[in-house]
């Protein structure tokens, strides 16, 4: 239905913020997504919505609390990039960010600290795999 498809493509993107956490060892922190919602069972980089109103910075900050009862203090950015997810259009905005605490499933999601290299070894959303090709490109200068 060709009205449906241009819908579809004009619709407005969906504003995601996302953490590249590292540790002592440079590993990467990926959280698994719990069953029931879109995507379940793929790895991500923490993170979420933008709520209206809301500063990205201070989103991010939020959701790291919220999904790993960390304090974030958020720095520059990695990537932007703009896919299609199940059903809606996002804008995954990934940045640096440095924590204190230690971060824990506090959504009862899976926790993995990653090498560099084994990044493309976990099953990540559509959207995630242009991130990890940023990221693997940053580390071989
Ligand atoms: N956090 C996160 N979301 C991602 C990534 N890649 C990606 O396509 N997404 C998509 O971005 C959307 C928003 O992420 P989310 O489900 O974490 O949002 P949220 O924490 O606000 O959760 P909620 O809406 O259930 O409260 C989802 O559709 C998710 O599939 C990623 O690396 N990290
Ligand atoms: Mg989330």
């Amino acid at each position: 239905m060709p009205g449906a498809r241009a819908a579809a493509m004009s619709a407005p993107s969906v504003h995601v913020v996302a953490a590249v956490l590292r540790d002592a060892r440079g590993r990467i922190l990926l959280t698994r997504r719990t069953e029931g919602r879109d995507l379940a069972g793929l790895w991500e980089f923490p993170g979420g919505k933008v709520e209206p109103g809301e500063a990205p910075e201070a989103a991010l900050a939020r959701e790291l609390r919220e999904e790993l009862e960390i304090e974030a203090e958020v720095g520059g950015q990695v990537a932007c990039v703009e896919a299609d997810s199940p059903g809606k259009r996002v804008r995954l905005d990934v940045r640096e960010v440095r924590f204190r605490g230690k971060p824990r499933g506090a959504e009862g999601q899976a926790l993995a600290w990653v090498p560099l290299h084994k990044l493309p070894d976990y099953p990540m959303p559509p959207a995630d795999l242009p991130v990890v090709e940023i990221l693997l490109g940053a580390a071989a200068d």
